[in-house]
């Protein structure tokens, strides 16, 4: 009885106990090269030859015999008998002795061993110290053993103690093997201080160095350094336990010194302070009766004496102190000489160098950052993209990025205010002054330019900059402008062709490209937009506008039938059309692209006339809408719902190109805009237009195809999805771990194994049960006193009303009280 307490008591009975019991192994320790062999890559299913050290009473034998190849040799050793195991040879013997060495040999004649296991344990229990180092020798004749029998890339299993001597035996494995590594198999118990390590790939040296397997050498251990007390004294509060016992030879912990030996002491001084427990003083000294007049000896400096151990910081400061003013007394510290440090001063070469290091330094660190932080973006992107996350829409971001920071960064020209005269340089490169005369007979002159920059100009500059960033910053954060400026600014109003053709001969043109630069960040297109209006400006081509308008799709191609239909007579009336319709229905040329049947005849006939014209009016050149120079122009679409109107009403016919053309007069046609500032034209503008009239088909129209745009997966809803699927996919993946666990746990019948499966799985199809939505009536009003459903509630309800709170504890009260009499 008293023995299966014990046992039970050290909670030997476990499952693996009753596991053992139940297949026929004589251990439960059986489980523990089970799991090593499981973990390692079933090594024993390779192995022809084991050989099995301390043995008894062998259950890795028989799983060795189970495992292992059939007609494999196992042999078998331990001090104590062992008894005989179907396929495996065993004898008795100490591992540690000859006798064992030759018996082995005899058994294994020319075989060399693919793995060596041992998982000996001597006789433990006189003491912690002795047990681990008795256990780590052990280990050590065993890889003696290993050695000498493993053959080349053999697996060594061996049981090891964590002890002081655990790094050095792991040291002298990795010698040996090529992948050593340590492991607890969840059937060795907590409480033991045993661990497995598994050594794989034997080097098999030709030559080994004796010393690797000499316990002397081995375990040898490096002689103990001085004792530093001096943190006791800087650091008082902070007690450290002393776990290793008693010094060799000092079994006390009170240590007394006279305070003079203390006060002579050349070196160590605070170390002797941390350590010593009290100072004595000699009262019959006569250097202790100069001391005592000394005014630091005080009755505080006196009882600090008596016990060092307890005291602090400020105390030892004091006891310090004394002792200085002790030594000066007392004629002990010589006068040394204070080595003076001279500080030379740096020359002026030095200072520069010391600066260009100083940047360098500066600038390797940001650059350090940078590089960082690009892996970081990059590693991000991966990992998106893994998740597929990464739509169309990031596509170009990185890109985006990545000019922004580049050396011919537009978007910062813009900022400090440079583009303008960037655009300027771009002029003066584009244009020769012979250009500029025969195209637009007007002569960019640098110099003027500059001259005529007076204070005002510069502060008018200053503004107008200012107001860019301020349209800019505005854009970034709205994306209703952004579209709108993608648009092209389609809202603007004509401003007649007189004012138009102006304004494309003056710079203006230039500067309004840069404002459209603006809108985009993308430096190429910023570049494009750029070189396109200087060239528009080099051939006196359109106003933003009309290029817009003949930049559309719906022209594609026209320049070819204009060669062909070429009708000089119509010249002048359709170059009107164009401009009068280009300038007043800016919002509606997409439209016209979409009213193909009508407009199409329109435009053709419309481009062929300006082709013809420009032949005898350089001023007036259509601009390729299909170029680089004005790439938005083919996303251009139908935002508005006057724009799909009036697309509708020239597809139907409803709408002639006449009407188009008196619709561009109106009275906001003629308006007086020179000199005027762009804040104040911008907000004029919104309303400085027309109204015009819309139709409710073509309300519907657009509804209906902002949600089929609603309706496409946009980027949020896209990345949610990844994080879900992901999120998805790991949960999958954790049960198929656990799973996979279960399903190689032998410790557990294969019921067992896969009811514990099916009840993952069926964790994994759950969905969460969601409550079913309740709808709380208020008693009041027609609700008072209602008894049955009120009328339109769905689904589940409750009614409520004020004294019910009251009701529901008095009813809670009751029960109580009813449960209590229950009980009594
Ligand atoms: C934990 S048992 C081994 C259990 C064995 N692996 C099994 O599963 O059956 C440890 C064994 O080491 C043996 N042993 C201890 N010192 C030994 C030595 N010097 N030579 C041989 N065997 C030794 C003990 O007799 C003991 O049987």
């Amino acid at each position: 009885m008293a023995g299966t307490q014990k046992k039970n008591a050290k909670g030997r009975l476990d499952r693996y106990y009753h596991l053992a019991k139940e297949k026929g192994y004589r251990a439960r320790s059986s489980f523990k090269i089970l799991q090593i062999n499981q973990k390692y890559g079933h090594f024993l299913e390779k192995s022809k030859v084991v050989i099995d050290l301390c043995a008894a009473p062998g259950s890795w034998c028989q799983v060795a015999a189970q495992l292992c190849p059939v007609n494999s040799l196992i042999v078998g050793v331990d001090i104590v008998p062992i008894k005989p195991i179907p396929n495996c040879i065993t004898f008795q013997s100490d591992i540690t002795t000859e006798d064992c060495k030759s018996k082995l040999r005899g058994h294994l004649k020319t075989w060399k061993a693919d793995t060596v296991l041992h998982d000996g344990a001597p006789n433990v229990g006189l003491n912690w110290v002795q047990d681990a180092y008795t256990q780590s020798h052990l280990t050590l004749q065993a890889l003696r053993l290993a050695v000498e029998h493993l053959a080349a890339g053999g697996t060594f299993v061996t049981k090891v103690f964590r002890s002081r001597d655990y790094n050095n035996l792991v040291w002298v494995f990795r010698q040996l093997f090529d992948k050593v590594e340590a492991t607890k198999p969840p059937a060795s118990r907590n409480v033991s201080a045993e661990i497995f390590v598994v050594c794989k790939g034997f080097k098999a040296p030709k030559k080994l160095d004796p010393r690797l397997l000499d316990p002397k050498e081995v375990f040898e251990e490096l002689p103990e350094g001085p004792v530093n007390n001096e943190a006791k004294v800087f650091n008082p509060e902070v007690k450290k336990r002393k776990r290793d016992g008693y010094d060799e030879g000092d079994y006390t912990l009170f240590h007394p010194m006279a305070l003079l030996d203390w006060v002579r002491q050349e070196e160590d001084v605070i170390n002797t302070l941390g350590s010593v427990s009290k100072f004595e003083i000699d009262e019959n000294s006569d250097e202790w009766k100069l001391l005592r007049r000394m005014k630091d000896t005080t009755p505080e400096f006196l009882e600090c004496c008596k016990d060092l151990k307890v005291l602090g910081k400020k105390d030892f400061r004091m006891l310090i102190k004394w002792r200085k003013h002790a030594r000066l007394v007392l004629d002990l510290d010589d006068e040394k000489e204070e080595k003076q440090i001279e500080v030379e001063e740096l020359t002026e070469e030095q200072k520069i160098d010391q600066e260009i290091e100083e940047m360098k330094e500066k600038i390797r660190l940001k650059q350090k950052r940078e590089k960082r932080r690009k892996n970081e973006a990059r590693q991000q992107e991966i990992q998106r993209m893994q998740m597929n996350m990464l739509t169309d829409m990031q596509i170009g971001i990185d890109a985006g990025q990545i000019g922004s920071e580049s050396l011919f960064n537009l978007k910062l020209a813009e900022k400090t205010g440079q583009l303008n005269e960037l655009a300027r340089g771009k002029k003066s490169m584009v244009f020769t002054g012979e250009d500029l005369i025969r195209d637009n007979d007007i002569v960019v002159d640098e110099h003027q330019a500059v001259e005529s920059g007076d204070e005002l100009d510069n502060l008018e500059d200053q503004l107008n900059s200012m107001y860019q960033q301020y349209k800019e910053a505005k854009m970034e954060r709205d994306a209703k402008l952004r579209a709108k400026a993608a648009r092209g600014g389609d809202d603007e109003e004509w401003e007649g062709i007189e004012d138009r053709q102006s304004e494309v001969d003056s710079d203006e043109a230039v500067e309004e490209s840069e404002s459209e630069s603006d809108i985009d960040s993308d430096d190429d297109e910023a570049i494009n937009k750029l070189i396109a209006t200087i060239e528009k400006k080099k051939k006196g081509g359109l106003s933003k506008t009309a290029s817009n308008f003949f930049g559309d799709s719906i022209f594609e191609g026209v320049e070819e039938v204009s060669a062909d239909n070429e009708k000089p007579q119509q010249e002048s009336a359709k170059q009107e059309f164009a401009e009068q319709a280009v300038s007043e229905q800016p919002a509606s040329k997409s439209s016209e692209s979409e009213s193909e049947s009508e407009s199409e005849s329109d435009a053709s006939e419309l481009e062929s006339e300006s082709e013809s014209e420009s032949e005898t009016e350089p001023d007036f050149e259509l601009v390729s809408g299909s170029g680089d120079s004005l790439p938005h122009k083919q996303e251009v679409d139908l935002a508005t719902v006057e724009a799909m109107t009036l697309a509708q009403q020239l597809a139907l016919g409803q709408k002639s190109k006449k009407d188009l053309i008196d619709d561009g007069f109106n009275k906001y046609s003629f308006r007086e805009k020179e000199g005027l500032p762009d804040w104040f034209l911008e907000d004029e503008e919104k309303h400085s237009k027309i109204n015009r009239p819309i139709t409710k088909e073509a309300a519907l129209a657009l509804k209906e195809k902002m949600k089929q745009l609603n309706a496409r997966p946009i980027k949020k809803v896209m990345e949610a999805v990844g994080r879900k699927k992901l999120r998805a996919i790991k949960r999958l993946e954790k049960i198929k771990k656990k799973s996979d666990l279960i399903a190689e746990d032998d410790s557990k019948s294969e019921l067992d194994k896969a009811k514990e499966i099916q009840a993952l799985a069926s964790k994994l199809g759950k969905k969460k049960k969601t409550k079913p939505k309740v709808t709380v009536v208020v008693a009041r009003g027609s609700h008072k006193g209602l008894s049955g459903r009120p009328k339109g509630v769905k689904g589940k309800y409750k009614m409520v009303d004020g004294v019910m709170k009251n009701e529901m504890r008095a009813l809670k009260r009751i029960e109580k009280k009813r449960k209590k009499k229950g009980k009594k």
